[in-house]
């Protein structure tokens, strides 16, 4: 089972690395770490279980973090409305790819963090608003979804650590809260 001692913090090599893309069909062992990644994510989710295994909340997880260099994520994120509340995605995702994206840009008002940093950095960190993208799911089957708003944040962030990306690289170092018009801040 996955805890915060195993997740690897800024600093370590691996965080700043291309990572490989993973061979189809599936091996089971990257069939057993993306449904290990996923048992986090729930874990950080649940006030019991996350006091119990001292977890931070997280809605997204990408294998470097774990000093996995493999193309694999998971996100896992809650919904905020009471009448539904099935996850709005849940997902690991195999060599995910954005295929395309919007002009329109957005960022998350509160700004981003990371598991794998362990302090504060205050700035809009701005993505694309929407995506189509294609992964491997983990039956092995292809799939092409198209995603929005924080869903659409949420992988954004995790594919760039896929490719040794930071959420503080897209921060104006000028001015954090810089925002070019028309960029959509979602809160
Ligand atoms: O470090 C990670 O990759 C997991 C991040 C993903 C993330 C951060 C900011 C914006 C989008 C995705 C964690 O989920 S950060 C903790 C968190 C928990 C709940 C909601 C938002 C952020
Ligand atoms: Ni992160």
């Amino acid at each position: 089972m996955i805890t915060m001692e195993d997740i690897i913090r800024e600093g370590n090599p691996t965080l700043r690395k291309v990572a490989e893309e993973v061979a189809i069909p599936l091996s089971d062992e990257d069939i057993k770490l993306g449904e290990d990644m996923m048992e986090f994510l729930k874990n950080s989710q649940d006030p019991v279980k996350a006091e119990e295994l001292a977890l931070r909340g997280g809605v997204g997880l990408a294998a470097p973090q774990l000093d996995i260099s493999k193309r694999v994520i998971a996100v896992h994120v809650p919904s905020n409305d009471l009448e539904n509340p099935e996850p709005t995605l849940s997902a690991v995702m195999y060599n995910p790819k954005i295929l395309s994206h919007s002009v329109q840009d957005a960022c998350l008002g509160e700004g981003e963090g990371c598991l794998s940093v362990d302090r504060e950095v205050p700035g809009y960190v701005v993505r694309h608003n929407k995506i189509t993208l294609s992964y491997v799911d983990s039956a092995g089957e292809k799939q092409k979804i198209r995603l929005k708003n924080y869903e659409a944040i949420v992988v954004q962030h995790e594919i760039d650590h896929l490719n040794g990306v930071m959420f503080y690289d897209h921060i104006n170092q000028q001015n954090p809260f810089a925002l070019k018009d028309g960029v959509l801040v979602i809160e």
